[in-house]
């Protein structure tokens, strides 16, 4: 029996569909155009049956590597830079080329963390975005990678599409990837118990995920499972289905969702405020708390007072996203802070009374922090 989680995916009339590295790509050649083109095939069904799709592409770095006769992935910034920059152009290029098989136009679209973790940028991407969509033209969206420096990177095309999806109001994300779905174990290695690793068909909820190990990716992929996992847990923060599955099962995954795991999306989509502060922006700075202070703000949801801080680090700005860490370094919670750096630091470990009036206030206010 098909269920719900499948069904929503099955039908949803707005999707974005990841395709990773090793789905378009490959080390000796370059861009793998058959699977490019049954990729293409699969899309265009979908879009026919009368969804809007974007596609999220990896595949510039892997796609550099030929032609600049790399013998394996880089590891620094700058030959990575350089890779993606010749992989891009070849990559949005066969994706126009392959489209055009069904006279369909392409638009490429390179975003930065910056586009959309800034609240005041997003409007420009999603703005592009929909009059693409309304054009019944295909967005083709990777990272900016030539001028993303590490320190302000998405981190990996999982994060970036599911933030897409939240940014286009999609309905479903599709994640496909060189493996057939999440299992309990790395799929390439046996498990502790000897026993190959287990094929997880659906999973509702954080609690299926226990003693789940997400391993390493391929050679060509970045975030490996991990990365998939955490973005399947912000896709369904914004109440977005996500169902992951291989680029070769790609017909059946947007035909009618019967392939893969499917991750349903809570009931509730968080409040996009709050979903900026928990997922979309780029933390600015860190607060450690005592353990009276993580009970206080996770637990019991109340305003994180200066008492509970032993620690602050980061140049950030009142107004910007901090992490709030525990005594172990664990990020229990992130919230909009009420003071710059300079004023945390005079407020460490003190009591509200002993503070100057201007500074009574609390670091961050309840309805700021978001735990996770
Ligand atoms: N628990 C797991 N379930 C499924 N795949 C896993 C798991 N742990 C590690 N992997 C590996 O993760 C890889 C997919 O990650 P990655 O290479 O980053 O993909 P992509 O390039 O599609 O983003 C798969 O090839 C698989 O071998
Ligand atoms: N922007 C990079 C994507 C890196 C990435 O996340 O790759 P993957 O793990 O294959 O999705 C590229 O195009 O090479």
């Amino acid at each position: 029996m098909t269920s719900d989680a499948r069904q929503f995916v099955a039908t949803a009339r707005s999707i974005v569909v990841k395709i990773g590295s090793s789905a378009v790509t490959d080390m000796a050649s370059g861009i793998d155009y058959a699977a490019l083109d049954a990729l293409v095939d699969a899309l265009e069904a979908r879009m026919r049956a009368g969804s809007d799709v974007i596609v999220v592409s990896s595949g510039a770095v892997g796609a550099g590597i030929a032609p600049l006769g790399l013998k394996k992935r880089p590891r620094d910034l700058a030959t990575k830079q350089a890779a993606a920059s010749v992989g891009q152009l070849r990559l949005a290029h066969a994706w126009g080329t392959s489209f055009a098989r069904y006279q369909r136009v392409v638009g490429q679209v390179l975003l930065t963390a910056d586009d959309v973790s800034n609240r005041s940028h997003h409007a420009n991407a999603q703005r592009t975005l929909d009059r693409l969509r309304s054009l019944h033209a295909v967005a083709v969206v990777n990272e900016n990678d030539t001028v993303a420096t590490n320190e302000i990177r998405f981190g990996d095309n999982d994060r970036l599409a599911a933030l897409v999806a939240h940014l286009v109001h999609a309905d479903a994300l599709v994640l496909l990837s060189d493996v057939d779905g999440l299992y309990n174990g790395d799929p390439r290695k046996p498990g502790p118990d000897g026993e190959p690793a287990r094929l997880i068909e659906q999973v509702d909820g954080p609690e299926d995920l226990d003693g789940v190990i997400a391993g390493s990716g391929g050679a060509l992929g970045t975030g490996g499972m991990a990365s998939k996992l955490a973005a399947a847990r912000l896709a369904a923060d914004s109440g977005v289905p996500v169902l992951l599955a291989a680029a070769s099962q790609a017909g059946a995954a947007l035909a009618d969702a019967s392939v893969g795991t499917v991750f349903k999306a809570r009931p509730t989509r968080m409040s996009a405020r709050r979903f900026w502060v928990r997922h979309a922006a780029e933390a600015s700075g860190t607060l450690t708390l005592d353990d009276g202070a993580v009970a206080a703000v996770v637990e019991r949801r109340r305003s994180l007072l200066p008492a509970g801080v032993t620690a602050s680090t980061g140049d950030f700005s009142d107004g910007d996203v901090v992490e709030l860490v525990d005594a172990a370094g664990v990020v229990r919670a992130h919230g909009v802070t009420s003071y710059d750096a300079d004023d945390v630091a005079k407020m460490i470990g003190r009591s509200t009374a002993d503070l100057p009036s201007e500074l009574r206030r609390p670091i961050i206010h309840a309805d700021d922090l978001v735990p996770g």
